[in-house]
């Protein structure tokens, strides 16, 4: 399914947050959306998750208004794995894998042996099936993470957005988030702060600064040190990856004190 932001905006206190961004994720793409701190990736998301209403423009999923599905029918076709999905309450873990089937399940239905079936298979791939019984507060950061993206997948959506999926992961666990991301027959809309990460997992970037999208294409095309210069003030030089030819960053730190 494809997945289009189309000149999303979102206006809050007077202030734009966002302004006028459109960003195609055609069917089984994978898009990050990258951008300085404050800049409006997550207000983005948030729309895509139906936790904020645009102020104008519109999430279109196959070309459909997204505020014209129910939230029931949304939730079907759109996980998210975000900061703000983090559990407050002191759910096992396997309690909130399971919780991704509640779009799919009617009123308070008990999970029949499919469903158990999906939250195993979502714990044994996700490597926290040894966690099942562990309450979610107890886990570490990068455990915790591993659990919501399980949550996620067991909703079996067909659109999936990631806020900042790997702050918490060791190296290993980043490599292998971000390689699934590639091989999963998803629609993936993925908010990345490590630019290196995002050209090796991403096909097209989309570059947020203060709420507009001032580039979007390959990395490539997106990543040059002009661009990392202008948007993030950071200077680096691009070099290609040896073995799969994604453009990397190397950045030099400029001493600063006395
Ligand atoms: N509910 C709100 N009310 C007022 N301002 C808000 C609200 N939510 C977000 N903002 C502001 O909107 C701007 C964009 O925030 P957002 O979280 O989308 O940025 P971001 O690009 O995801 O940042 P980061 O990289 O730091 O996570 C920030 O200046 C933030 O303080």
């Amino acid at each position: 399914m494809d997945l289009q932001l189309d000149g999303l905006t979102v206006v809050t206190d007077g202030r734009s947050l966002v302004s006028e961004l459109s960003l195609d994720v055609p069917s089984g793409g994978v898009v990050g959306l990258v951008g300085p701190n404050g800049s409006g990736k997550s207000t983005a998301l948030r729309c895509v998750y139906r936790t904020l209403r645009p102020s104008a423009g519109a999430v279109r999923i196959d070309g459909d208004d997204l505020s014209g599905l129910s939230l029931r029918r949304s939730a079907q076709l759109v996980a998210a794995m975000t900061q703000d999905g983090a559990v407050d309450l002191d759910f096992t873990v396997e309690e909130v894998v399971a919780l991704g089937r509640a779009p799919h399940l009617r009123g308070n239905a008990a999970l029949g042996p499919r469903e158990r079936e999906l939250c195993e298979a979502a714990m044994d791939r996700l490597g926290i099936r040894h966690l099942a019984a562990r309450g979610v507060l107890s886990l570490s950061g990068g455990e915790r993470q591993r659990v919501l993206l399980a949550r996620a997948l067991t909703q079996e959506p067909r659109i999936l957005v990631l806020d900042e999926p790997t702050n918490h992961l060791d190296v290993r666990h980043q490599v292998e988030l971000l390689s699934f991301l590639r091989g999963a027959d998803l629609t993936v809309l993925v908010v990345l702060h490590d630019l290196n990460l995002a050209a090796a997992a991403c096909d097209r970037i989309g570059v947020l600064s203060e709420g507009r999208l001032v580039a979007s294409g390959a990395p490539e095309d997106v990543l040059t040190a002009g661009l990392v210069r202008d948007v993030f003030g950071v200077s680096a030089e691009v070099v290609t990856h040896p073995g799969s030819g994604d453009p990397q960053l190397l950045y030099s730190l400029t001493p600063t004190g006395g």
